[in-house]
Protein backbone atom coordinates (compact mmCIF):
# COMPACT_ATOMS: atom_id res chain seq x y z
CA UNK A 1 0.00 0.00 0.00
CA UNK A 2 2.83 2.38 0.85
CA UNK A 3 5.09 1.78 -2.83
CA UNK A 4 1.32 1.92 -4.42
CA UNK A 5 0.81 5.24 -2.84
CA UNK A 6 3.95 6.95 -3.76
CA UNK A 7 6.17 6.22 -0.93
CA UNK A 8 9.96 4.45 -1.27
CA UNK A 9 9.56 1.46 0.43
CA UNK A 10 12.23 -1.01 1.31
CA UNK A 11 11.59 -4.33 3.13
CA UNK A 12 13.45 -6.26 5.61
CA UNK A 13 13.50 -9.78 5.85
CA UNK A 14 15.39 -12.21 7.93
CA UNK A 15 16.39 -14.38 5.51
CA UNK A 16 18.31 -13.03 2.45
CA UNK A 17 16.68 -16.12 0.31
CA UNK A 18 13.03 -13.84 0.50
CA UNK A 19 14.76 -10.81 0.57
CA UNK A 20 16.41 -11.78 -2.91
CA UNK A 21 12.76 -13.04 -4.25
CA UNK A 22 11.02 -9.80 -4.00
CA UNK A 23 13.62 -7.59 -4.82
CA UNK A 24 14.42 -9.67 -7.67
CA UNK A 25 10.67 -11.81 -9.13
CA UNK A 26 8.73 -8.77 -6.56
CA UNK A 27 7.09 -12.02 -4.98
CA UNK A 28 6.87 -13.48 -1.53
CA UNK A 29 5.75 -16.87 -2.19
CA UNK A 30 5.70 -18.01 0.75
CA UNK A 31 3.22 -15.35 2.49
CA UNK A 32 1.32 -14.17 -0.78
CA UNK A 33 1.56 -16.98 -3.27
CA UNK A 34 1.02 -15.80 -6.44
CA UNK A 35 0.53 -11.98 -5.80
CA UNK A 36 2.72 -9.54 -7.81
CA UNK A 37 4.10 -7.00 -5.79
CA UNK A 38 4.81 -3.80 -7.10
CA UNK A 39 8.41 -3.41 -8.46
CA UNK A 40 8.73 0.17 -6.81
CA UNK A 41 9.74 -2.19 -4.08
CA UNK A 42 13.11 -3.11 -2.80
CA UNK A 43 14.10 -5.60 -0.06
CA UNK A 44 17.50 -6.39 2.06
CA UNK A 45 18.12 -8.78 4.67
CA UNK A 46 20.61 -5.89 5.94
CA UNK A 47 18.73 -4.58 8.81
CA UNK A 48 20.78 -0.99 9.03
CA UNK A 49 20.73 -0.59 5.03
CA UNK A 50 16.71 -1.67 5.60
CA UNK A 51 16.30 1.49 8.40
CA UNK A 52 18.65 4.25 7.34
CA UNK A 53 16.75 7.35 7.13
CA UNK A 54 13.55 5.79 6.78
CA UNK A 55 10.70 8.20 8.14
CA UNK A 56 8.17 5.63 8.50
CA UNK A 57 8.88 2.16 10.34
CA UNK A 58 5.96 -0.56 10.14
CA UNK A 59 6.18 -3.14 11.70
CA UNK A 60 4.20 -6.68 11.01
CA UNK A 61 5.70 -9.74 13.16
CA UNK A 62 4.29 -12.12 15.42
CA UNK A 63 3.05 -10.07 19.22
CA UNK A 64 5.09 -12.56 20.90
CA UNK A 65 8.49 -11.78 18.98
CA UNK A 66 7.81 -8.03 19.05
CA UNK A 67 10.04 -7.61 22.31
CA UNK A 68 12.84 -9.65 21.46
CA UNK A 69 12.96 -8.21 17.71
CA UNK A 70 13.13 -4.41 18.93
CA UNK A 71 15.75 -5.15 21.21
CA UNK A 72 18.24 -5.52 17.86
CA UNK A 73 16.14 -3.37 15.95
CA UNK A 74 15.53 0.04 17.53
CA UNK A 75 19.16 1.32 17.64
CA UNK A 76 18.41 1.52 13.91
CA UNK A 77 15.61 3.50 14.05
CA UNK A 78 15.80 7.18 12.60
CA UNK A 79 15.58 10.11 15.56
CA UNK A 80 11.93 11.47 14.92
CA UNK A 81 10.25 8.70 12.82
CA UNK A 82 7.15 7.47 12.80
CA UNK A 83 6.72 3.24 13.99
CA UNK A 84 3.68 1.78 12.42
CA UNK A 85 2.04 -1.22 14.74
CA UNK A 86 0.13 -3.33 12.68
CA UNK A 87 0.24 -6.08 14.91
CA UNK A 88 -2.86 -7.38 16.88
CA UNK A 89 -2.17 -9.22 20.15
CA UNK A 90 -1.04 -9.01 23.63
CA UNK A 91 1.93 -9.79 25.13
CA UNK A 92 1.97 -13.06 27.54
CA UNK A 93 3.56 -12.17 30.83
CA UNK A 94 3.27 -8.63 31.13
CA UNK A 95 -0.12 -8.39 29.42
CA UNK A 96 1.07 -4.95 27.37
CA UNK A 97 -0.69 -3.89 23.91
CA UNK A 98 1.79 -3.55 21.16
CA UNK A 99 2.68 0.03 20.88
CA UNK A 100 3.36 -0.28 24.96
CA UNK A 101 5.81 -2.70 24.03
CA UNK A 102 7.18 -0.70 21.46
CA UNK A 103 7.42 2.30 23.71
CA UNK A 104 8.89 0.15 26.19
CA UNK A 105 11.37 -1.50 24.49
CA UNK A 106 12.67 0.85 21.66
CA UNK A 107 12.55 3.93 24.66
CA UNK A 108 10.52 6.00 22.12
CA UNK A 109 7.75 8.76 22.82
CA UNK A 110 4.32 6.98 22.91
CA UNK A 111 3.63 10.15 20.30
CA UNK A 112 5.79 8.22 17.58
CA UNK A 113 3.72 4.91 17.31
CA UNK A 114 1.06 5.23 15.10
CA UNK A 115 -1.29 1.93 15.02
CA UNK A 116 -2.89 1.09 11.76
CA UNK A 117 -5.72 -1.56 12.41
CA UNK A 118 -9.45 -2.61 10.53
CA UNK A 119 -10.84 -4.96 8.21
CA UNK A 120 -7.50 -6.00 6.00
CA UNK A 121 -7.06 -9.72 5.38
CA UNK A 122 -3.61 -9.49 3.53
CA UNK A 123 -5.22 -11.61 0.34
CA UNK A 124 -7.69 -9.06 -0.45
CA UNK A 125 -5.48 -6.20 0.37
CA UNK A 126 -2.90 -7.59 -1.92
CA UNK A 127 -6.47 -8.28 -4.24
CA UNK A 128 -6.99 -4.41 -4.56
CA UNK A 129 -10.71 -5.26 -3.05
CA UNK A 130 -11.91 -2.06 -1.66
CA UNK A 131 -11.62 -1.83 1.98
CA UNK A 132 -11.21 1.01 4.87
CA UNK A 133 -8.86 0.84 7.88
CA UNK A 134 -8.11 3.42 10.80
CA UNK A 135 -5.05 5.01 11.72
CA UNK A 136 -5.14 5.62 15.73
CA UNK A 137 -2.63 7.33 17.82
CA UNK A 138 -1.66 10.41 19.71
CA UNK A 139 0.16 12.65 17.62
CA UNK A 140 -2.72 13.93 15.00
CA UNK A 141 0.01 15.02 12.66
CA UNK A 142 1.49 11.62 12.11
CA UNK A 143 -1.81 9.90 11.79
CA UNK A 144 -2.66 12.19 9.26
CA UNK A 145 0.49 11.62 7.78
CA UNK A 146 0.00 7.66 7.93
CA UNK A 147 -3.71 8.42 6.61
CA UNK A 148 -2.03 10.11 3.23
CA UNK A 149 0.31 7.48 3.18
CA UNK A 150 -1.63 4.87 2.58
CA UNK A 151 -4.62 6.03 0.76
CA UNK A 152 -5.11 4.61 -2.13
CA UNK A 153 -8.25 4.35 -4.41
CA UNK A 154 -8.93 1.06 -2.61
CA UNK A 155 -8.04 2.14 0.67
CA UNK A 156 -9.87 4.40 2.78
CA UNK A 157 -8.08 5.28 5.79
CA UNK A 158 -9.65 7.01 8.94
CA UNK A 159 -8.26 8.84 11.48
CA UNK A 160 -8.91 8.09 15.41
CA UNK A 161 -7.14 9.35 19.07
CA UNK A 162 -8.22 6.18 20.68
CA UNK A 163 -5.13 3.70 20.21
CA UNK A 164 -5.95 1.49 23.86
CA UNK A 165 -10.07 0.81 21.77
CA UNK A 166 -8.29 -0.08 18.24
CA UNK A 167 -5.35 -2.25 19.24
CA UNK A 168 -8.16 -3.71 21.91
CA UNK A 169 -10.83 -4.63 18.56
CA UNK A 170 -7.54 -6.16 16.67
CA UNK A 171 -6.46 -8.53 19.37
CA UNK A 172 -9.69 -9.46 21.04
CA UNK A 173 -11.18 -10.15 17.79
CA UNK A 174 -8.65 -12.83 17.28
CA UNK A 175 -9.85 -15.00 20.16
CA UNK A 176 -13.53 -14.53 19.55
CA UNK A 177 -12.91 -15.69 15.34
CA UNK A 178 -11.39 -18.76 17.04
CA UNK A 179 -14.27 -19.32 18.50
CA UNK A 180 -16.30 -18.58 15.56
CA UNK A 181 -14.41 -21.07 13.90
CA UNK A 182 -14.91 -23.87 16.25
CA UNK A 183 -18.80 -23.20 15.98
CA UNK A 184 -18.38 -23.37 12.10
CA UNK A 185 -16.70 -27.44 12.76
CA UNK A 186 -19.47 -28.10 14.62
CA UNK A 187 -22.12 -27.50 12.78
CA UNK A 188 -23.60 -24.68 14.56
CA UNK A 189 -26.12 -22.28 12.34
CA UNK A 190 -26.51 -18.57 11.78
CA UNK A 191 -27.94 -17.96 15.05
CA UNK A 192 -25.07 -19.26 17.34
CA UNK A 193 -22.85 -16.94 14.85
CA UNK A 194 -24.42 -13.88 15.14
CA UNK A 195 -24.88 -14.56 18.84
CA UNK A 196 -20.97 -15.16 19.13
CA UNK A 197 -20.00 -12.35 17.67
CA UNK A 198 -22.54 -9.88 19.36
CA UNK A 199 -21.35 -11.22 22.84
CA UNK A 200 -18.01 -11.26 21.87
CA UNK A 201 -18.02 -7.71 20.66
CA UNK A 202 -19.80 -7.25 24.46
CA UNK A 203 -16.71 -8.35 25.92
CA UNK A 204 -14.08 -6.86 23.84
CA UNK A 205 -15.85 -3.30 24.67
CA UNK A 206 -16.62 -3.79 28.23
CA UNK A 207 -12.52 -4.71 28.58
CA UNK A 208 -11.50 -2.20 26.09
CA UNK A 209 -13.35 0.84 28.41
CA UNK A 210 -12.28 -0.58 31.22
CA UNK A 211 -8.80 0.23 30.01
CA UNK A 212 -9.67 3.77 28.78
CA UNK A 213 -10.76 2.88 25.33
CA UNK A 214 -13.60 4.74 23.72
CA UNK A 215 -16.94 2.40 23.53
CA UNK A 216 -17.68 3.80 20.27
CA UNK A 217 -14.56 2.94 18.81
CA UNK A 218 -15.78 -1.11 19.03
CA UNK A 219 -18.60 0.02 17.01
CA UNK A 220 -16.25 1.26 13.81
CA UNK A 221 -13.41 -0.11 12.12
CA UNK A 222 -11.03 -1.37 13.96
CA UNK A 223 -14.24 -3.24 16.23
CA UNK A 224 -17.14 -4.55 14.90
CA UNK A 225 -15.38 -4.43 11.24
CA UNK A 226 -12.67 -6.38 11.72
CA UNK A 227 -14.18 -8.41 13.97
CA UNK A 228 -16.59 -8.88 11.13
CA UNK A 229 -14.20 -9.82 8.56
CA UNK A 230 -12.25 -12.06 10.68
CA UNK A 231 -15.24 -14.63 11.43
CA UNK A 232 -16.99 -14.59 8.34
CA UNK A 233 -13.48 -14.70 6.28
CA UNK A 234 -11.92 -18.69 5.35
CA UNK A 235 -8.97 -16.54 4.40
CA UNK A 236 -8.58 -15.79 8.53
CA UNK A 237 -5.75 -17.51 10.10
CA UNK A 238 -7.44 -17.58 13.53
CA UNK A 239 -10.87 -18.75 12.66
CA UNK A 240 -9.61 -21.75 10.69
CA UNK A 241 -7.50 -22.31 13.91
CA UNK A 242 -10.40 -22.54 15.57
CA UNK A 243 -12.03 -24.78 12.99
CA UNK A 244 -9.59 -27.41 13.37
CA UNK A 245 -9.71 -26.92 17.29
CA UNK A 246 -13.58 -27.21 16.84
CA UNK A 247 -12.78 -30.82 14.57
CA UNK A 248 -11.25 -32.03 17.51
CA UNK A 249 -7.54 -31.64 16.53
CA UNK A 250 -5.41 -30.95 19.77
CA UNK A 251 -3.28 -27.62 20.24
CA UNK A 252 -0.20 -29.73 18.79
CA UNK A 253 -2.36 -30.58 15.92
CA UNK A 254 -3.95 -27.41 14.69
CA UNK A 255 -0.46 -25.82 14.92
CA UNK A 256 0.95 -28.37 12.62
CA UNK A 257 -1.55 -27.51 9.95
CA UNK A 258 -1.90 -23.77 10.54
CA UNK A 259 0.92 -22.33 8.18
CA UNK A 260 0.90 -18.80 9.51
CA UNK A 261 0.71 -16.97 12.87
CA UNK A 262 -2.80 -17.46 14.65
CA UNK A 263 -2.29 -14.52 16.88
CA UNK A 264 -5.72 -15.37 19.13
CA UNK A 265 -4.13 -18.71 20.26
CA UNK A 266 -1.54 -16.98 22.44
CA UNK A 267 -3.19 -13.61 22.89
CA UNK A 268 -5.99 -15.31 24.59
CA UNK A 269 -3.49 -15.97 28.09
CA UNK A 270 -2.70 -12.22 27.66
CA UNK A 271 -6.33 -11.05 27.43
CA UNK A 272 -7.97 -13.34 29.91
CA UNK A 273 -5.51 -12.25 32.42
CA UNK A 274 -5.32 -8.60 31.73
CA UNK A 275 -9.09 -9.03 32.46
CA UNK A 276 -8.85 -10.44 35.50
CA UNK A 277 -6.36 -8.12 36.66
CA UNK A 278 -8.82 -5.04 35.77
CA UNK A 279 -12.08 -7.04 37.14
CA UNK A 280 -13.89 -7.60 33.80
CA UNK A 281 -15.73 -10.77 33.05
CA UNK A 282 -14.92 -12.07 29.63
CA UNK A 283 -16.77 -15.73 29.65
CA UNK A 284 -16.07 -16.63 25.56
CA UNK A 285 -12.02 -15.57 26.36
CA UNK A 286 -12.00 -17.82 29.62
CA UNK A 287 -13.79 -20.81 27.33
CA UNK A 288 -10.96 -20.22 24.23
CA UNK A 289 -8.62 -20.28 27.01
CA UNK A 290 -9.86 -23.42 28.35
CA UNK A 291 -9.88 -25.51 24.68
CA UNK A 292 -6.87 -24.02 23.53
CA UNK A 293 -4.75 -24.37 26.48
CA UNK A 294 -6.64 -26.55 28.98
CA UNK A 295 -7.52 -29.65 26.25
CA UNK A 296 -11.19 -28.28 26.79
CA UNK A 297 -13.96 -30.04 24.26
CA UNK A 298 -15.47 -27.00 22.82
CA UNK A 299 -18.79 -28.58 22.88
CA UNK A 300 -18.04 -28.57 26.44
CA UNK A 301 -17.15 -24.48 26.28
CA UNK A 302 -20.39 -23.75 24.24
CA UNK A 303 -22.35 -25.44 27.47
CA UNK A 304 -20.57 -23.79 30.08
CA UNK A 305 -21.44 -20.50 27.89
CA UNK A 306 -25.02 -21.16 27.73
CA UNK A 307 -25.13 -22.48 31.34
CA UNK A 308 -24.07 -19.37 32.62
CA UNK A 309 -26.64 -17.21 34.41
CA UNK A 310 -29.18 -15.58 33.10
CA UNK A 311 -29.20 -11.27 33.01
CA UNK A 312 -29.84 -8.58 31.53
CA UNK A 313 -28.33 -7.92 28.37
N1 LIG B 1 -1.97 -11.21 7.53
C1 LIG B 1 -2.98 -10.38 7.70
O1 LIG B 1 -4.01 -10.43 7.01
C2 LIG B 1 -2.89 -9.33 8.76
C3 LIG B 1 -3.70 -8.21 8.65
C4 LIG B 1 -3.63 -7.23 9.64
C5 LIG B 1 -2.77 -7.40 10.72
N2 LIG B 1 -2.00 -8.51 10.80
C6 LIG B 1 -1.14 -8.64 11.97
O2 LIG B 1 0.23 -8.50 11.57
C7 LIG B 1 1.06 -9.25 12.46
C8 LIG B 1 1.94 -10.15 11.63
O3 LIG B 1 1.08 -11.03 10.93
P1 LIG B 1 1.47 -11.75 9.57
O4 LIG B 1 0.22 -12.14 8.90
O5 LIG B 1 2.43 -10.95 8.80
O6 LIG B 1 2.10 -13.05 10.23
P2 LIG B 1 3.20 -14.06 9.75
O7 LIG B 1 3.02 -15.30 10.50
O8 LIG B 1 3.21 -14.13 8.27
O9 LIG B 1 4.54 -13.39 10.29
C9 LIG B 1 5.02 -12.16 9.88
C10 LIG B 1 6.49 -12.22 9.57
O10 LIG B 1 7.22 -12.36 10.79
C11 LIG B 1 8.26 -13.26 10.57
N3 LIG B 1 8.68 -13.82 11.84
C12 LIG B 1 8.25 -14.94 12.46
N4 LIG B 1 8.92 -15.12 13.61
C13 LIG B 1 9.79 -14.09 13.72
C14 LIG B 1 10.78 -13.72 14.66
N5 LIG B 1 11.01 -14.46 15.73
N6 LIG B 1 11.49 -12.59 14.42
C15 LIG B 1 11.26 -11.85 13.33
N7 LIG B 1 10.35 -12.14 12.41
C16 LIG B 1 9.62 -13.25 12.60
C17 LIG B 1 7.71 -14.27 9.60
O11 LIG B 1 8.77 -14.90 8.91
C18 LIG B 1 6.88 -13.38 8.68
O12 LIG B 1 7.66 -12.87 7.62
C19 LIG B 1 0.11 -10.04 13.38
O13 LIG B 1 0.02 -9.40 14.63
C20 LIG B 1 -1.23 -9.98 12.66
O14 LIG B 1 -2.32 -10.04 13.55
C21 LIG B 1 -2.02 -9.47 9.84
O1 LIG C 1 -5.78 -14.00 9.36
P1 LIG C 1 -6.07 -13.41 10.70
O2 LIG C 1 -7.08 -14.20 11.46
O3 LIG C 1 -4.80 -13.11 11.46
O4 LIG C 1 -6.76 -11.97 10.42
C1 LIG C 1 -6.10 -11.07 9.60
C2 LIG C 1 -6.52 -9.63 9.87
O5 LIG C 1 -6.28 -9.28 11.21
C3 LIG C 1 -7.95 -9.33 9.49
O6 LIG C 1 -8.19 -7.95 9.61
Amino acid sequence: MLAEAGSDVTIWARREVVAAEIRDRHVNEGALPSVKLPKEITATSDLAAALDGSSLIAIAVPSQTLRGNLAEWAGHFAPGSTLISLMKGIELGTTKRMSQVIVETARVDADRVVVVSGPNLAPEIAAEQPAATVVAGTDPDRCRAVQQAIALPYIRPYTSEDVIGCEMGGAVKNVIALAYGMTIAMGMGDNTRASLITRGLAETARLGVALGADPLTFAGLAGLGDLVATCSSPLSRNRTFGEQLGRGRSLEEAQVAARQTAEGVKSCLAIRDLARTVGVEMPITEQVERVCHEGADPRVAVKMLMGREIKPE
